[in-house]
């Protein structure tokens, strides 16, 4: 994204030229306080809001007809989002059904999908009858379905038990390496991003722009024991420190907002 600024129709600026470059591979966390503009921005990414100023531009190589990735994007919200009188596999089907591919075609893939998150055994349940974890993995089943490549995640575990959330932490981080995803990953949690992230983006306070940016050690084949490793602490010491600094510095220029 270059230069990007969003600002709402009740006058909220919610980004201010924010310039971002991802790269395909990488685990790349959006990090800052609450109300900083990480949704807002991975929002954009998605297509899913227009900025008001700047551009979102995609490789030449990687595009459709319409100017998108052409391997797809896939997003998963804060919460899991499903159809309660819809079963996993139903709901699993749904990005398919949008593209016209009946359940019957898409067996095999949404099959595919729950394997990957561990519900292969869930298809027939409905939504009620999960854990949120579980109905959390749905949700990324459901992303992944259509085969994308890019993984937009906006503070996906934030509701979650600790327990949870670790886990699910460790699955994401496997699937990312797994499948040579390119993943961002919206979070408030220095330990979430510090465990899971090649390269974490600081948010500065609204309006929110990158205050910094920050390349980390390749986190694949880091499993439960890496949160008690001298290594891990050091990390989210690292980027604490970052953070603190970061959130602390002077706000853009009145000039610079769009
Ligand atoms: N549709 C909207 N209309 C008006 N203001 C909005 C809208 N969506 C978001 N905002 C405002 O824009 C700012 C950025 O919101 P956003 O949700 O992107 O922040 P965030 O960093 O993701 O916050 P959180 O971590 O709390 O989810 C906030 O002040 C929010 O109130």
């Amino acid at each position: 994204m270059s230069d990007v600024s969003k600002r709402f129709s009740n006058g909220t600026l919610a980004l201010s030229r924010m310039s971002l470059d991802i790269r395909p591979g990488e685990f790349v966390s959006l990090l800052g306080p609450s109300g900083c503009g990480k949704s807002t921005a991975l929002r954009i990414i998605a297509g899913l809001g227009e900025p008001t100023a700047g551009t979102i531009d995609w490789p030449a190589s990687r595009i459709d007809e319409r100017g998108r990735p052409d391997a797809g994007i896939g997003f998963v919200f804060q919460e899991p989002t499903l159809m309660p009188w819809r079963t996993v596999f139903g709901n699993v089907h749904l990005p398919l059904r949008l593209k016209g591919v009946s359940k019957a075609a898409g067996r095999e893939r949404i099959m595919e999908a729950l394997t990957t998150v561990g519900l292969q055994d869930f298809a027939k349940a409905y939504p009620r009858e999960l854990s949120g974890g579980m109905k959390m993995r749905v949700s990324i089943a459901r992303a992944l379905v259509t085969g994308s490549s890019l993984l937009l995640m906006d503070e996906p575990f934030g509701a979650l038990d600790e327990i949870t959330r670790q886990k699910l932490n460790d699955d994401v981080l496997a699937l990312w390496a797994e499948k040579g995803l390119t993943v961002v990953f919206v979070t408030h949690s220095v330990f979430e991003s510090a465990y899971l992230s090649s390269r974490i983006v600081v948010m500065g306070a609204r309006p929110g722009r990158v205050v910094a940016d920050l390349s980390l050690p390749d986190p694949s084949g880091r499993d439960e024991s890496f949160r008690t490793t001298a290594d891990y602490a050091e990390l989210c010491r690292r980027v604490s420190a970052e953070l603190a600094g970061a959130i602390h510095a002077p706000a853009a220029l009145p000039e610079a907002a769009a």
